[in-house]
């Protein structure tokens, strides 16, 4: 049995907020995530929701921010919030940047050294971390669903659309929807991909969705007040793509929301009720 360290452990909702670190295989070191356990885990397993958080974030900043907590605890949803990647890499270039490096893993696996050695949070997400969950907790990992922000939105976005059978819904937050044509991507998928932008498109949402689409509706929620919507996000990209694929989206717009947690928190309910329909859960 993989260890697992408990960081701390609070009752939160009737149910338990977590924090724990562990040697992580995919990524080659110590790993963080957070994990609140609804009061029904006390019952059987609980369906799972992954939030993946965006650039300069942690497996904190969610946790503390997106206000899941007590509607999850009435649902009797598990909700995981990793870390956005590895830690203490020592790697040149791996700190000092915020678009870049640790705390900006892109949701990937790099194939360039040394990034490559590390930064692998695809395999993290997708099949490190559930398998680690369903071997220490009372989580269902076979129902899980998708949701993150900005760069996690674009984790959430291209995971879910390159792994469709690991994930029963997805949504996001004002996600990085086209990240080969902006500079967010632009500055990262050279780094850690390598000069050949073909092998960037297998992460690039817009480009995925044209392979294949996702079964069942995606949603997206966006700020129009958001300083990053047309530089580095572009919705209307993506909008276009679902269109010509065939693929079911729900992208809202808001008048005055910005790139923040404060318009996360104000449309967080919505999302969770979107995983919970599909996780059989409302
Ligand atoms: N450079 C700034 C801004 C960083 C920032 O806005 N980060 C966003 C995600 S951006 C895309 O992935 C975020 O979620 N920040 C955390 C928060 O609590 O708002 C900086 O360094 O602050």
């Amino acid at each position: 049995m993989s260890a697992i360290e408990t960081i701390s452990e609070q009752r939160c909702f009737g149910g338990v907020q977590g924090f724990y670190r562990h040697a992580s295989t995919a990524c080659g070191g110590p790993m963080r995530f957070a994990l609140y356990l609804p009061p029904q885990a006390a019952q059987g397993p609980c369906p799972l929701l992954y939030f993946l958080a965006g650039l300069t974030c942690t497996e904190e900043t969610a946790t503390l921010k997106a206000g899941m907590q007590r509607l999850a605890a009435e649902l009797g949803m598990a909700l995981v919030m990793p870390d956005t990647s590895p830690r203490d890499t020592g790697f040149d270039g791996a700190t000092g940047d915020w678009e870049f490096g640790e705390g900006a893993g892109f949701y990937l696996d790099a194939t360039q050294a040394p990034w490559s050695t590390r930064f692998r949070m695809e395999s993290y997400v997708v099949d490190e971390l559930p398998a680690l969950l369903a071997e220490h907790f009372p989580v269902d990992v076979t129902r899980s669903g998708l949701c993150g922000h900005s760069m996690g939105g674009h984790g959430a976005l291209t995971l879910a659309l390159k792994h469709p059978q690991c994930y029963r819904s997805v949504s996001a937050f004002a996600p990085i929807m086209a990240p080969t044509q902006v500079p967010w991507g632009r500055k990262a998928f050279p780094r850690y991909l390598g000069d050949d932008a073909s092998t960037w498109a297998g992460h690039d949402a817009c480009e995925l969705v044209r392979q294949h689409t996702f079964p069942g509706t995606i949603l997206i929620d966006q700020g129009e007040a958001d300083p990053f919507l047309h530089t580095q996000l572009r919705p209307d990209l993506f909008e276009q793509a679902c269109a010509a694929a065939g693929q079911s989206l729900q992208l809202r717009r808001h008048a005055g929301y910005d790139h923040s947690y404060w318009f996360i928190a104000s449309f967080i309910e919505d999302h969770v009720r979107h995983h919970a329909d599909a996780l059989g859960l409302a």
